[in-house]
């Protein structure tokens, strides 16, 4: 199973000490490690889905040497980055092998932070840069974006996690792009949008007759994604009946159309999404165990806009273009105070409330230039209000936010979030104590 990490890494190490110390640092510091002490049982990880994103070897292996696993691996695991690490005396097979195409290496013994560093920029290299990324600029989504890469090409079962409106299915319409299903259908099914009695014949579809008012045969969505990808939104809303049905469609690859006596095959990649907690819902045996697991093979979670404000900016100026050609507007970007504005918003709507929020600004703006009353009308004051006082209200809205956002980004220390808001302490805390924020501030011990 793969989960959201920084990076998934192969360690070969048959020193029970030193594999055990670095598994488990390695794990502190966000990476998913799977640990081999052979290096048979390495090629055998190796060779699991999706691919690892680093491997981390030991040179000398009770069953062989790293160096010979390397070469004999070296064309099946095309770019995965290699880095050795190599006791004394050993330095001349490490250069070897660099020459051979492995990326770096580490003598033994060796400082954690130096091995660190190393794996981070092996990492990193796999990651799409911030231009080209597709989902958003941040980290959070570069790893995402680097995820569904690695899980394209494969076909196992993807389970997109987040809250409602983070791009669930933006994300799985980048699989289905990159994946070879490309030129098979996207369907997407939206599990909490049809009602339970009719779910079952929408996704497995009917005989002619098979009940009332069937008058003719009807193919449901798991017949029409043939070659290629079925999204399943909003999975814990899949009624209890249908559950064993979409485990027989994932284990034996095979459906029935309601009232049909035929095994049709299942061609396509299942995608599920949610923003449900389904371990929750298995606890209380709303949702089957052997189903959740059956979807959950490569988990990718998609944190919530708020958590990665990089993507503030770039993904409304791209909403608002879209909508200024759209609207045939000449509309010229946000000025400098609804920037602000959008920076401090706490998103609860994700990227789907700021593209509706954008979109609503495109169409009604003044313009040139769209404001943060547009996109925020409720910072507006009430109609017959004085003009001064509406100004003021959406300046202390505006400010009430940017402090809120900045206390949260630094779990309510004083100091940086003064330091980030470019303001002295004194005046912050003045700030917070008229803006009625005190409850957002961590009080420290000590002087
Ligand atoms: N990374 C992104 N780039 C461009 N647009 C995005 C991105 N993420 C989300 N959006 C836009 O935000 C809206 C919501 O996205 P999407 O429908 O994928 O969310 P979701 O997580 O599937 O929502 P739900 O849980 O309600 O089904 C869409 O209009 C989508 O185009």
């Amino acid at each position: 199973m793969l989960h959201e990490t920084r990076g998934a890494i192969v360690l070969i190490e048959d020193d029970q000490t030193l594999g055990a110390a670095l598994a488990h640092r390695l794990g502190i510091e966000g990476y998913a490690v799977s640990w081999a002490r052979t290096a048979a049982a390495g090629e055998a990880l190796l060779q699991r889905t999706p691919p690892a994103d680093l491997l981390l070897c030991d040179i000398r292996l009770p069953d062989g040497s790293g160096e010979e696993l390397f070469l004999r691996l070296r064309a099946r695991i095309g770019d995965l980055p290699v880095l050795f690490m190599t006791a004394f005396g050993e330095i001349d097979q490490a250069v070897r092998l660099v020459r051979a195409g492995a990326d770096d290496f580490l003598a033994k013994p060796f400082e954690v932070p130096d091995l660190l560093a190393r794996i981070e920029r092996l990492v990193a290299r796999r990651l799409p840069s911030a231009e080209d990324a597709v989902l958003g600029r941040s980290a959070a989504m570069r790893r995402v974006e680097a995820t569904l890469r690695r899980a394209a090409l494969v076909d196992s079962s993807v389970l997109l996690l987040g809250e409602s409106g983070v791009g669930k299915e933006v994300a799985a319409r980048l699989l289905h792009t990159l994946s070879p299903a490309a030129d098979g259908p996207f369907i997407a099914v939206n599990c909490a949008a049809i009602p339970a009695e009719l779910m079952e014949s929408e996704i497995f579809g009917h005989e002619r007759g098979a009940f009332t008012g069937a008058q003719a045969r009807h193919a449901g969505y798991a017949e029409r994604a043939l070659g290629g990808v079925l999204l399943l939104d909003e999975i814990a809303e899949l009624p209890p009946a249908l559950q064993p049905k979409l485990l027989r469609l994932l284990e034996a690859r095979e459906f029935t159309r309601i009232g049909g006596k035929e095994a049709l095959p299942f061609a396509a990649r299942i995608v599920a999404a949610t923003n449900a907690d389904l371990v929750t819902l298995v606890r209380e045996r709303r949702f089957r165990e052997d189903l959740l697991y059956r979807l959950d093979v490569i988990r990718v979670e998609i944190p919530p806009l708020r958590a990665r404000s990089e993507d503030i900016m770039p993904l409304a100026r791209r909403f608002l273009a879209d909508c200024a050609e759209r609207f045939g507007r000449a509309l010229r970007g946000f000025d400098e105070e609804a920037e602000a504005a959008l920076l401090a918003h706490p998103w609860p709507g994700n990227a789907r409330e700021l593209r509706n929020r954008v979109e609503r600004a495109a169409a009604l703006a003044d313009g040139p230039r769209v404001e943060a009353t547009d996109i925020f009308p409720e910072l507006a004051a009430p109609p017959g209000t004085a003009m001064q006082a509406t100004l003021a209200q959406a300046v202390a809205a505006t400010e009430r936010r940017t402090i809120q956002a900045a206390l949260e980004a630094t779990a309510g220390d004083v100091s940086m979030a003064a330091e980030r808001l470019g303001v002295g302490r004194s005046t912050l805390f003045e700030k917070i104590r008229r803006l009625g924020l005190g409850r957002s501030v961590v009080q420290k011990a000590g002087p």
